[in-house]
């Protein structure tokens, strides 16, 4: 895992080659640049996604280093000199990083990392930053989709056994967690990271006991305060159920216990449950609670709540842990600027045939404004590095495809995105327990309009630009487009 790990190699071997060639190459080698983390399309054809991974990042970014091994591995590719190995002997991160805090809802093309440091360092950095926040930003997105379509009924993430590796297991229930999970099955995650672990039983439970109410009523006798019986094993309605009312009449309620829950794990989620609901009011369980899974996303958890299924809570597992619909979060990491001697940022645009991968050159900052009237977002806006924003003039906003749509806005506020996280290679910057980070997605996403919302065409939330980076911008464009 992370902690114990030195990921320093974990690179694409470009970053090593295109390091060198800038050692040995006059003036490039200290040659300070500007490089952006932005995605540019929402997965599952979403209004927003969410930012996470930036503590992993943090970790990576104090770590780094080359061991003699790293080197010597190195040297028997052939392809570096001695000068560029000795100087990876003492690399550290000297730069600069600002980036959004984990949990904050994100939006397409605007940078939600930004990199400032010498060429050889903040190139190589490229592959595990953007392999950090791909993964768990993917996760986080994914998993408040879920949330929300479970309308506050709590959700648990299920998937470690179906993750494409133990990284994925673990990251990901701290992604989901971030945003909107109430807990996992991963014991590691809670370990490490705090995402509170719990959970029901296995059908093998069910299956080792000499018949099912005896496996029941073990398992009640044992944790008689969490008891959340698998009542699919063998019949639901015939025996599950049954079974679970007389091991909870006969062991909890003498205790005094009425909090307990049964799972329901295959057939019609939304018959079973009803029908459960029905035989648990009427044995006078009316506290048990309806655990749900088996295969579920935030489509079928739509359904299934839209049909009346009585379920009071969900466990989540391979379609949540895997993105399954849409397993790629496509952040990419781009050259803005870079200064020259004298400290002038000169901006830099990659062009693109298609003009959404046509780059924001410059140093930039980004800003969300919130109409005072309704607390809500309305827009971000990408500004230049030494722009503000003067909340007491009316702000005209412009398309920055279509220039003629414009609209004039009053009584806003403003706030920035991008927070100091590394400056001059020292940290700044502490990441706040992920409770908070919790409660933070959940406050912010809260701010977002209910349009920018929705699963399907969701309303498109405006990124624009100010007047001087759009000028910039195509001032580039003319000079490096012909
Ligand atoms: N009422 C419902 N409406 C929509 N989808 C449902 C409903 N009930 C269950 N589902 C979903 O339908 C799928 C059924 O999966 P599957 O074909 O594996 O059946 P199963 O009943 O789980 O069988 P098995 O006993 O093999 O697990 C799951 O994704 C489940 O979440
Ligand atoms: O379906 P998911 O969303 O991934 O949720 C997790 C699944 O993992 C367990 O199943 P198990 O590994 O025992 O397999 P099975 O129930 O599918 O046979 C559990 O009973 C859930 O069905
Ligand atoms: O605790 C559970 O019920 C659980 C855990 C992992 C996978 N499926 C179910």
């Amino acid at each position: 895992m992370q902690e114990h790990m030195n990921y320093t190699l974990l690179c694409d071997f470009y970053e090593l080659t295109m390091g060198n060639g800038y050692f040995q190459t006059e003036g490039y080698a200290d040659q300070i640049c500007y490089f952006d983390v932005f995605f540019r399309t929402v997965p599952d054809g979403g209004g927003f996604a969410i930012a996470a991974g930036l503590e992993q990042v943090i970790d990576y970014i104090e770590q780094l280093h080359f061991t003699e091994e790293d080197i010597a591995y190195l040297r028997s590719k052939g392809c570096f000199c001695e000068e560029f190995l000795d100087y990876l002997r003492r690399f550290r991160f000297t730069g600069d990083i600002w980036a959004v805090p984990e949990g904050t809802p994100i939006f397409p093309r605007e940078p939600i990392l930004t990199v400032r440091a010498p060429a050889i360092e903040a190139q190589f950095i490229e592959t595990f930053l953007l392999l950090t926040l791909n993964h768990q930003s993917l996760i986080a997105t994914k998993t408040n989709r879920i949330v929300r379509a479970a309308e506050g009924r709590p959700v648990s993430e299920f998937g470690s056994r179906r993750a494409q590796g133990p990284d994925a297991a673990v990251l990901g229930a701290r992604a989901s967690y971030i945003a909107g999970c109430a807990g996992t099955a991963c014991t590691l995650a809670d370990e490490m990271y705090g995402s509170p672990a719990g959970g029901t039983m296995a059908h093998s439970w069910v299956q080792m006991f000499p018949d099912e109410y005896t496996a029941f009523k073990t398992y009640c006798q044992l944790y008689p305060h969490s008891a959340t019986l698998l009542v699919d094993t063998y019949n639901v309605l015939k025996s599950g159920v049954p079974n679970a009312i007389r091991a909870f009449k006969e062991v909890l309620l003498p205790q005094g216990i009425t909090n307990c829950a049964i799972r329901l794990d295959s057939g019609d989620l939304t018959y079973l449950s009803r029908k459960a609901r029905k035989m648990l009011d009427a044995a006078g369980l009316t506290e048990c609670k309806i655990v749900a899974s088996n295969s579920l996303d935030e489509y079928i958890i739509r359904d299934l709540l839209l049909q009346g299924a009585k379920i009071d809570s969900f466990g989540v597992g391979e379609r949540l842990i895997t993105s399954k619909s849409e397993p790629v979060f496509g952040g990419v990491y781009k050259l803005a600027a870079v200064e020259d001697k004298a400290g002038n940022i000169i901006p830099k645009i990659k062009i693109s045939a298609n003009p959404g991968k046509i780059t924001n050159p410059h140093f930039k900052k980004v800003f969300r404004l919130f109409d005072n009237e309704t607390g809500k977002a309305f827009a971000d806006l990408i500004t230049l590095h030494d722009e503000t924003v003067d909340q007491t003039q009316p702000l005209e906003l412009f398309d920055p495809d279509a220039t003629w749509k414009r609209s004039v806005f009053t009584n806003f506020t403003a706030k920035e995105l991008l927070v100091p996280i590394f400056l001059g290679g020292k940290l700044v910057y502490q990441s706040p327990p992920i409770a908070e980070m919790r409660a933070w997605c959940a406050g912010q996403i809260d701010l977002l309009w209910d349009e920018v919302k929705r699963f399907e065409n969701p309303h498109n939330y405006y990124v624009d630009l100010s007047q001087r980076l759009w000028d910039i911008k195509q001032e580039l464009l003319r000079r490096e487009g012909n």
